[in-house]
């Protein structure tokens, strides 16, 4: 059986560190795309000299050429720019959306087939841009950053129970911004609710709401501390998390921005919730019975994604 095949469209901090970790797996052959010249091929045959350090097989190449992603399984995208201190996600809308035009007519000219999965900020409306400019199902187009999110929660809840990452499950829903939405209902320390777990004297409720307003602004956290650019080790474990979903056929639940239409009365566009992941990519969106206080979170995070869409239509009319 042929080996598979993942294109990376973007060969920056994300781009390099998913295709190291797409090697070290053994996922298939790789596919790393950039517009600046020399940077995919340089990182691409620096790749592969780790093959026989770290013992993977994998054929890893460079390009400048939208054709040479023709056949792709899965396509990651984080082509675009990062924010630096002092900047929003969302200041990064124009310049990208101009990228995802350009990324979203490369994918339908060369790989309609694949299972996409789009990383670039402001990352619900890039998503879906993304999504409009390819004309791929929206099944098989899908946005990171709910795993993200939720493995900053995981983190911090981790580190103040003083357990193991392993036993702790978390889910972060809502657009990926400062209005995202830890859900601590759904969060649990193998199998036991966060909330009860304060009730049990563990932790207390004031402890939770920091590490709840510390995961909003986890990527502004880091963004602070490099100051040159943005996290990228563990957003690209995130989207490795998902392509391997899809090409094992993994059916697993996670937290994505995926197409919404008509669950948790959202019509109509991609925003962070728990969905199913298999061979046939977003295999089902799964609607959880949220308290009030979610729900109105959640609903507030929908509007600011709407928001964004809007602009997005200002900017480019074919997207109206
Ligand atoms: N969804 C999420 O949870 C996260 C999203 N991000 C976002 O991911 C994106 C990438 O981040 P990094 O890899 O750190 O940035 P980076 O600046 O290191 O890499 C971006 C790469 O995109 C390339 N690029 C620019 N225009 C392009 C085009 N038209 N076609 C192909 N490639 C193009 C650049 O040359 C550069 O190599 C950013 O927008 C960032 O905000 C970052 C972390 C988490
Ligand atoms: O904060 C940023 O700009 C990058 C990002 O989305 C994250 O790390 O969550």
């Amino acid at each position: 059986m042929a080996r598979k095949k993942i294109a990376l469209i973007g060969a920056g901090n994300i781009g390099g560190t998913l295709a190291h970790l797409a090697a070290q797996k053994e996922l298939g052959d790789i596919v790393l795309f950039d517009v600046v010249e020399g940077v995919p091929q340089g990182k691409a045959l620096d790749l592969s000299q780790c093959g026989p350090v770290e013992g993977f097989d994998a054929k890893i190449t460079g390009t400048n050429d939208y054709a040479d992603i023709a056949g792709a399984d899965v396509i990651i995208v984080t082509a675009g720019v990062a924010r630096k201190p002092g900047m929003s996600r969302d200041d990064l809308l124009g310049i990208n959306l101009k990228v995802m035009k350009a990324v979203g007519e490369g994918i339908r000219d060369n790989a309609p087939d694949a299972f996409v999965i789009c990383i670039t900020n402001p990352l619900d409306a890039m998503v879906w841009a993304l999504r409009e400019f390819s004309g791929l199902p929206h099944n098989k187009v899908v946005g990171m950053a709910g795993v993200l999110d939720s493995a900053r929660f995981s983190t911090f809840l981790a580190w103040e129970f003083g357990v193991s990452i392993r036993d702790v499950n978390t889910f972060v829903l809502g657009g990926h911004g400062d209005t995202m939405v830890p859900v601590t209902q759904y969060s649990t320390v193998n199998g036991i609710p966060v909330p009860d777990l304060v009730k049990m004297g563990l932790s207390t409720q004031e402890k939770i709401d920091a590490i709840v307003q510390r995961t909003r602004s986890g990527g502004g956290e880091i963004v602070g501390l490099l100051k040159t650019g943005s996290a990228f080790y563990a957003p690209a474990a995130s989207g490795i998390a998902m392509a391997e979903a899809y090409l094992n056929d993994q059916k697993r639940i996670l937290p994505c921005a995926a197409y919404v239409d008509g669950q948790y009365g959202v019509d109509g566009l991609y925003v962070g919730v728990p969905v199913m992941i298999g061979a046939n990519g977003v295999e089902q969106v799964i609607e959880i019975e949220l308290d009030a206080e979610a729900k109105s979170n959640l609903q507030v995070s929908v509007d600011a994604v709407k928001e964004l869409l809007e602009a997005c239509k200002g900017i480019d009319s074919s997207l109206a």
